[in-house]
């Protein structure tokens, strides 16, 4: 039978960019170090923004072709990340992405944010039957911004695990993804005379819908060697994150450090050992005993 690599990590994202914007160093950083990483997307993002002009007419309330389109977008994300193990929560199509909260989208039949929690929860769980991954990454409550698909991501996620755990195949860690208040200050203050200021009319960490305090973070990923992965990942998302994107412009001002190093909290399981004031973990993986208990053969998934 063959095994699947010690390292299992799986991820829990909304929409055909989110892996690459919020974890797209870290799972390049773990790919690259011999884990097996399975990303699990929710929705083909059918309700998305186009910032590709010649692609305009593939809009949801045009041609309604953006999610067939940003499924190639991601298997190139995907690709850059040296990522091989990707799949759609359900299957492809399977949920629509529901749009920003509140919109009339929210209510399509199909939309994420109108599925039975234990029928799409049932589909994590069987990747987890297959893959046995011992950690997780998905979003906090609040699906790290409040987009409505983020939130269900978020729930959909923590009801597997606990259907998981009843079969004694749930994630031995489970983190969420986050932003030092600390990090955040720190671009306000970077930006403050910048003519090309990502956080201009924000005069507050207070006024941005997310933050943590330091804390209360549990891992900080330094992954700066993978910053030009995650960097041309995201490009590969040009419906979503176009050129002039104040992603870049911060990448342009903190470079490696803003691009290469993302921060979890940790939801479930213990912490491992870890560094400086509040000992952050610098690996995910810390503290799991991989030749015990957490360590699953296998049979391999249907790996490409
Ligand atoms: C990062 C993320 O979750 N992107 C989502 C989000 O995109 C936002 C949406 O297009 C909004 O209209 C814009 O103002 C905002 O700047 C975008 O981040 O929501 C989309 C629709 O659900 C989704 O497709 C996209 O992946
Ligand atoms: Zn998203």
């Amino acid at each position: 039978m063959t095994t699947l690599p010690d390292r299992r990590l799986l991820l829990v994202h909304a929409h055909p960019d989110d892996e690459s914007i919020g974890t797209g160093s870290t799972m390049a950083h773990y790919a690259a170090t011999g884990a097996h990483v399975t990303l699990v997307t929710c929705t083909v993002g059918e309700e998305g923004e186009i910032h590709v002009p010649q692609l305009a007419e593939l809009a949801a309330a045009k041609a309604d072709q953006l999610g067939g389109y940003r499924i190639g977008e991601l298997a190139t994300a995907c690709a850059a990340l040296g990522v091989t193990d990707h799949r759609f929560l359900g299957g492809a199509g399977r949920y629509r992405d529901s749009g920003m909260m509140g919109l009339a989208s929210n209510e399509h039949p199909r939309a994420f944010w109108q599925a039975d929690l234990d029928e799409a929860a049932g589909y994590l769980v069987a990747i987890m039957q297959e893959v046995r991954p011992q950690v997780m990454i998905t979003y906090d409550a609040n699906g790290f911004y409040g987009h409505p698909d983020h939130i269900q991501a978020h729930r959909v996620a923590m009801r597997a695990v606990e259907l998981a755990a009843v079969e004694g195949i749930a994630p031995a860690k489970v983190y969420w993804t986050a932003m030092p208040r600390s990090v955040l200050e720190a671009g306000l203050d970077a930006f403050t005379e910048s003519s090309d200021n990502p956080f201009a009319g924000i005069d507050s960490v207070d006024d941005l819908p997310f933050g943590t305090p330091d804390p209360e973070i549990a891992a900080r990923i330094d992954a700066t060697e993978q910053h030009a992965a995650k960097e041309a990942a995201m490009r590969a998302h040009a419906t979503q994150i176009p050129a002039t994107s104040w992603l870049y412009s911060i990448a342009g001002n903190f470079g490696a450090e803003f691009m290469g190093v993302e921060y979890f909290t940790l939801a479930l399981g213990k912490k491992g050992p870890g560094r400086g004031p509040y000992g952050w973990e610098d690996d995910l993986f810390a503290g799991l005993d991989l030749d015990g208990r957490d360590r699953f053969p296998v049979a391999a998934a249907g790996l490409r």
